[in-house]
């Protein structure tokens, strides 16, 4: 249950009172979700979402809610957040930053097929197209220097077979970080797993969620992180025809380069070392507060992604 900040209805209203958007209905925690509190919010006027940042300040909010802001001005379906008549839109709630957006429409899909996979492609292309003339770019706080500067510590958890995969992809990286800088860069997703999008109809793209990880990267990275997550099982087996269709409905917007195609292999591992590390601080995290957070996202997922991906080259 992702609500670490249970809202009255008072706390609800307080904020509203600055908006032209009815009065309150209802309004509901909302489970999905890791990081944020967020909550369903419905008043006379429509539906929307109410989010509470847990652990950023209002000023890292501001950097990287730019890039929704940015992205819903051009008219793209992500959760950018609506200023009240003052023209504020970033609000202090309970301590907590805060921010106010419309309930975009569609669900969750649980088992992307190669449909949903070419949606995702072309729509991803879109944004990073869109994101071009965004500068400048957030610095990625979970790139190559924290890959290498978190892994001693996370190593001592593992054993001795996992220490040394973790060792030697990491200096498969250094060795190939050159090639990975000299890709085409811009603002990136960081996260576009398939619970951070909603779709409407068949296979139809509602909406892009979670842009909170959003930042400067290669272009690639972002098809990678899809592909390790949308395209394959939980043990990293392509599924049929996935990988094909993502790529496809990328390039119908956005061509792959040369340099891009050679370094797929590459950028699939990084993408998978990424997610390994990221779960295993998440979990070491937790220990260490033993904690009361529960939403655990298995690390050995991605440990099995990277050594099949390790494999495939
Ligand atoms: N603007 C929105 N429209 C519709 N649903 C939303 C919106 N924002 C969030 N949600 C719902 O809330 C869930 C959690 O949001 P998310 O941003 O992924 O939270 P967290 O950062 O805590 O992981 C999403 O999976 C989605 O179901
Ligand atoms: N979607 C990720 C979690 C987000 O990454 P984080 O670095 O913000 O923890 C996953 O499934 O592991």
């Amino acid at each position: 249950m992702s609500v670490y900040t249970p809202l009255s209805e008072s706390d609800i209203n307080s904020l509203l009172a600055g908006y032209d958007l009815g009065a309150l209905v209802s309004f509901r925690g909302i489970e999905a979700g890791i990081e944020n509190t967020n909550y369903f919010v419905t008043t006379t006027d429509g539906e929307f979402v109410l989010t509470l940042f847990e652990h950023h300040h209002g000023d890292e909010v501001r950097e990287f809610v730019q890039l929704a802001r940015h992205l819903g001005d051009k008219g793209l379906a992500v959760p950018a957040p609506i200023s009240n008549r003052n023209n504020v839109w970033l609000h202090d709630l309970c301590n907590r930053p805060a921010i106010l957006c419309q309930r975009l429409p569609g669900s969750h899909v649980a088992n992307p097929q190669p449909g949903h996979c070419q949606a995702i492609g072309e729509a991803l292309a879109r944004m990073h197209v869109a994101a071009a003339d965004l500068n400048p770019r957030r610095v990625n706080d979970r790139g190559y220097d924290w890959w290498i500067s978190i892994s001693p510590e996370l190593s001592s958890d593992l054993s001795a077979d996992d220490q040394a995969l973790l060792n030697d992809e990491l200096e498969h990286q250094r060795q190939h970080h050159e090639a990975w800088i000299m890709l085409p860069h811009g603002w990136i997703h960081g996260d576009l797993f398939h619970d951070n999008v909603l779709f409407s109809g068949e296979q139809q793209l509602g909406a892009i969620l979670d842009l909170y990880n959003a930042c400067d990267g290669a272009l690639l990275y972002d098809l990678a992180i899809i592909a390790n997550d949308w395209c394959c099982t939980v043990n990293g087996d392509w599924k049929e025809g996935a990988v094909e269709a993502l790529l496809a409905g990328y390039e119908s917007v956005r061509p792959l380069t040369a340099e891009e195609k050679d370094c797929w292999p590459l950028v699939l591992r990084g993408a998978a070392l990424r997610f390994w590390l990221s779960r295993l601080l998440t979990v070491r995290i937790q220990r260490l507060r033993a904690a009361e957070m529960t939403l655990h996202k298995d690390p050995d997922e991605f440990k099995h992604k990277l050594l099949m991906r390790r494999a495939a080259q």
